[in-house]
């Protein structure tokens, strides 16, 4: 049998007979897999304005509307704006990553998507299960936030109509919430009838939304030129906890950028994915930036830092001029903020599921596309209805870590991919085994001395016919010194790659190891900073794969920078990562260990890559010809 396993250290090609137990962990799909072009595809209707909304409309939401107080109160003062300059910085690298492998490999399933392609189905497997912290406990979250904004409309949470007020079950000692299980429900239904509808209700919604942060600048901007600013001493007045509380402020507020990686779930339902995932992504994490910055000065200009309301610092801003009405516009913005929020969270949680079971790691019914709406409707419906009944029974906001873990996680390994997709590309061409009876029939043996009498299966043809190509002395002569330049390139750059990660892990952990002894924690971070410079030095010295995965010259959008960009993206990410607290990652660990438990119950022997027989790509073309005349 035939699978070619000169992978250079990373690309570990093989699924079937030749990698069993641990193998399937580093089984890679690849980036245009047969498997993916087989099943029926969601309707292609969104444009870059589409792709902006949703971006905005799941960006902006609790962070800039309560986040904020805390933060300038707490952490950064007035520098606040600085804060969340230097946090959009940081999301903006990651944005520059998504950019690329979205638009590179275009199709549903955003970082579980590219890190199945890039590093393999076991780290795939864990960043799609953490996607379901992020998308489904997220917008659980989120509605129960929507609750007593909601409530101030009628007066206070005690003047809600009783249908839609919390209630508590004294009997199991739980709040109940109708109100935000019925917004989750509203949100699917809106999910249900298309893409475009979606998008559509997006749009408005985050419209008001962007109106009413216009309104707080504006309206802010003048009643600070009318009465005059806030008075701060320049010497110190202006960064009151210094540059470490305004990296401590960045680590926070990194939260309200959190939701652009929405855009990158619907590449599958862009009409030109080229072009328009890059620019829906930049422009969205821009104007978001933009608006935050301007509201956080404003904020600080009209109140005293330290005098700012924790849960209410806008609305209370304007209440302290006066402006009680204004309570009421602000109020509107932070429901349709969170309702543009939960939809975004909502969204990419179906199409994620969808890419996994077509992938065979979740059962088929997730990857049902409605004949109508070419929508993902069924998961769609379980995801509406598994959130919507979270978020009536279960306070979650002790579970916002868990949502952060689900983001950062995928951030991370979005950025560990495109430095492998830049070095080392996979190179198999896997050709899972449901497909070969269609491919059987146009392979001819090529043996010519097996008994004729002898029924030889699709498989066997396969393997007969890859092992003669593989074992032909022409082909064995083709083996050219480039070709061993090649994988030795290959081989230095996937250890680069796997030391520059040990290299970071290793600093992180030193750095936010306060219980650990001072010059324990310096001797760590000193051999991971040399780890780190070491492999950056190494990566930016060793050529590019540059020839078969060339992209530049496609139009796609390129990630700039690299090496040096995705490696401060990952070094970022880890520190946040590590940063959240040992309390969530005990709860993290367990929500893991259940999802590797269902990964080798079901999804390892499950995956569409399970008997797939991995082809050098030089036999490719071959086989994707034979497949298109086939399927046609
Ligand atoms: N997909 C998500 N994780 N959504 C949550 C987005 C949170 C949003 N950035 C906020 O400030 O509230």
């Amino acid at each position: 049998m035939i699978v070619k396993d000169d992978n250079c250290g990373v690309s570990f090609g093989g699924g079937g007979r030749g990698l069993r137990g641990f193998g399937s962990l580093i089984r890679r799909k690849q980036v245009d897999s047969v498997h993916n072009r087989r099943h029926a595809q969601l309707a292609r209707k969104l444009s870059a304005v589409d792709l902006v909304g949703i971006g905005v409309g799941a960006t902006i939401g609790a962070g800039v509307y309560i986040l904020i107080g805390t933060v300038a109160r707490e952490q950064a003062g007035p520098a606040l704006v600085l804060s969340l300059l230097f946090a959009g910085i940081a999301a903006g690298l990651s944005a520059f990553c998504y950019a690329e492998l979205a638009c590179r490999c275009p199709s549903a399933g955003s970082a579980y998507h590219y890190t199945y392609i890039c590093i393999g189905e076991g780290v795939a497997w864990l960043v799609g299960w953490s996607l379901i912290l992020e998308y489904t406990i997220g917008a659980s979250a989120v509605a129960r936030g929507i609750t007593p904004n909601l409530a101030l409309f009628f007066g206070g949470e005690n003047n809600l109509p009783s249908f839609l007020a919390r209630h508590t079950l004294p009997a199991l000692g739980i709040v109940v919430d109708p109100c935000a299980a019925a917004l989750i429900l509203l949100v699917t239904l809106l999910l249900c009838l298309g893409i475009k509808e979606s998008s559509m209700a997006q749009s408005i919604v985050t419209t008001v939304n962007v109106c009413v942060m216009l309104f707080i600048i504006l309206a802010g901007g003048y009643l600070g030129f009318k009465s005059g600013w806030v008075g701060y001493e320049l010497s110190n007045g202006y960064f009151p906890y210094g540059m470490n509380g305004i990296f401590a402020g960045s680590a926070i507020v990194f939260f309200s950028y959190i939701g652009f990686d929405s855009v990158s779930s619907t590449a599958e339902e862009v009409k030109n994915p080229q072009r328009d995932l890059p620019i829906g992504i930049s422009t969205a994490l821009t104007i978001c930036c933009i608006l935050y910055m301007l509201v956080a000065a404003v904020i600080v200009g009209l109140v005293p830092y330290y005098e700012l309301n924790p849960d209410t610092p806008i609305s209370s801003a304007f209440s302290s001029y006066g402006m009680e009405w204004a309570v009421y516009i602000i109020t509107t913005g932070a429901v349709t903020a969170l309702f543009a929020s939960l939809l975004g969270s909502v969204l990419p949680q179906p199409r994620v599921f969808m890419a996994m079971a077509r992938d065979g790691l979740l059962p088929p019914f997730f990857s049902d596309i409605h004949k109508g709406t070419q929508i993902p409707l069924k998961s769609t419906i379980v995801t509406g209805v598994f959130a919507a009944t979270l978020a009536f029974f279960m306070d979650v906001s002790q579970l916002a870590g868990m949502v952060s873990v689900g983001t950062l996680l995928a951030f991370t390994t979005v950025a560990v991919s495109v430095l492998i997709i830049r070095y080392v590309p996979p190179d198999e061409v896997p050709i899972p085994s449901s497909l070969l009876t269609s491919v059987g029939p146009l392979l001819t043996h090529s043996g010519g001395d097996i008994g004729e009498d002898r029924a030889i299966s699709p498989v066997e043809q396969l393997h007969d016919k890859s092992e003669a190509l593989l074992g032909h002395p022409l082909i064995i002569k083709e083996q050219t010194k480039d070709e061993q330049n090649e994988k030795s390139r290959r081989k230095l750059a996937a250890w680069t790659i796997a030391l520059l990660c040990i290299g970071i892990l290793v600093i992180t952990s030193a750095a936010s190891a306060e219980w650990c002894p001072r010059i324990l924690r310096f001797t760590f971070c000193g051999i991971g900073g040399i780890l780190l410079l070491c492999s950056i030095i190494i990566l930016a010295c060793i050529k590019q794969d540059d020839t078969r995965h060339s992209f530049g010259h496609s139009g796609g959008f390129a990630c700039p920078f690299v090496p040096f960009l995705p490696a401060a993206c990952i070094l970022i990410n880890t520190y946040l990562l590590i940063d959240l607290g040992v309390d969530t990652w005990l709860r993290v660990s367990i929500w893991m260990w259940i999802g590797v438990l269902v990964y080798v119950f079901y999804g390892r022997t499950h995956s569409s890559l399970l008997h797939a027989i991995y082809v050098p790509s030089a036999y490719a073309d071959e086989i994707h010809r034979s497949q298109a005349i086939h399927l046609a």
